[in-house]
């Protein structure tokens, strides 16, 4: 078996300093090849800045990929495989990938994207790395701006549950493995106490807590945690898995077909409402190419409901299937065979 690649999750509130953070670590990364996935929210997109910094094709992201905080079968899934399969088919693979979440979205569903069984072989959480502002959580904030947060969220369609940020913090650092004290410098050591024990009542007690400044960590202490998340990915629970919000995956099957060329987008429509009426099917969403069309033709299917249309993007011929868990994959690819 070949060695799975460790991946890491980066996550902490808007202006937390997740950005300088992995700025700094693909700047020293001495030759080990970082993808980052980077997570957009509502229509503000990732952060360009990072990007334009970076010469080299390897730091950046390939794909946007878009996380909710809803539930991992519906949502993190379709965005998240095929971003993650495309990493993987990359020759040469990447050493490192490092995810940067949009600070929003819970990061338990992601840890437990991982589990799923395409992914699960290929690839292993190295660690959760939660950012917190030193500075903001001193001063009684959360964030160093808490309405810029605010604001994110509102603008977040994606975002269907109001829960307190309150509640996001803790569960941010209940998930985490390294936990970062950013904008060390601008707070004295007894700030820094206080921090400390604010952080120690949702912190995981295996979680380690480092301090940084805006030179950021080396990736010697970054990288090659070695937590292995997503063996107890279910032990990490939100407040919502408390309230009992959460449905179990296992009830749920996933799986990529490769699509052919079609001849027309009606062909395209037809062949995804017969895979939609197999059994067990809830959704099929991706990209298909379709003659004598540079854009690909999106595929939006849920339900009785089936979208076709065209817009430029990448990753096509790749449709995601998800449904109840025993599908028939076979029965379902025949029906996009050329
Ligand atoms: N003094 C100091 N400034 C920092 C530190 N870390 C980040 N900053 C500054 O804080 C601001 C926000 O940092 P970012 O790295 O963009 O934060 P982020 O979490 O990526 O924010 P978004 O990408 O907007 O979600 C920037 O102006 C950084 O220069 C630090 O350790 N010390």
């Amino acid at each position: 078996m070949t060695a799975r690649i460790p991946a890491t999750i980066v996550t902490g509130f808007l202006g937390a300093g997740k950005t300088t953070l992995i700025r700094n670590l693909i700047a020293g990364a001495e030759g080990r090849r970082i993808a980052l996935i980077v997570n957009e929210f509502g229509d503000m997109g990732f952060d360009g800045s990072l990007l334009s910094d970076c010469d080299d094709d390897d730091c950046k992201p390939d794909t946007v990929i878009e996380l909710t905080n809803g539930c991992i079968c519906c949502t993190v899934a379709d965005d998240f495989l095929p971003t993650i399969e495309q990493l993987l088919a990359r020759e040469p693979a990447p050493d490192h990938i490092v995810i940067e979440t949009s600070g929003l979205a819970l990061p338990q569903p992601l840890v437990r994207a991982f589990t799923w069984p395409t992914v699960r072989h290929r690839v292993t959480i190295d660690g959760v790395i939660t950012v917190v502002d030193a500075e903001a959580v001193a001063a009684g904030r959360f964030a160093h701006d808490e309405e810029a947060v605010a604001a994110q969220r509102a603008a977040d369609e994606s975002l269907d549950h109001e829960d307190p940020i309150e509640e996001l913090f803790e569960d941010q650092l209940s998930c985490a493995d390294l936990i970062v004290f950013s904008k060390t410098d601008l707070v004295d050591a007894k700030q820094i106490e206080e921090v400390a024990e604010i952080v120690a009542r949702d912190a995981r007690k295996e979680a380690r807590v480092v301090h940084a400044n805006a030179s950021g960590l080396p990736a010697s202490v970054l990288l090659g945690v070695g937590a292995a998340a997503e063996d107890d990915a279910f032990e990490r629970k939100s407040h919502h898995d408390l309230e009992g919000e959460e449905h179990d995956h296992d009830d749920f099957d996933t799986f990529i077909v490769d699509v052919a060329e079609l001849p027309s987008i009606e062909a395209l429509g037809s062949r995804v409402r017969a895979a939609m009426a197999e059994k067990g099917v809830l959704r099929i969403k991706g990209r298909a190419s379709v003659a004598g069309k540079a854009a690909p033709a999106v595929v939006q299917a849920v339900g009785p409901r089936v979208d076709t249309y065209f817009a430029p993007g990448g990753n096509a011929g790749r449709l995601v299937v998800i449904g109840e868990r025993g599908l028939d994959a076979a029965a379902i690819s025949a029906h996009f065979k050329a």
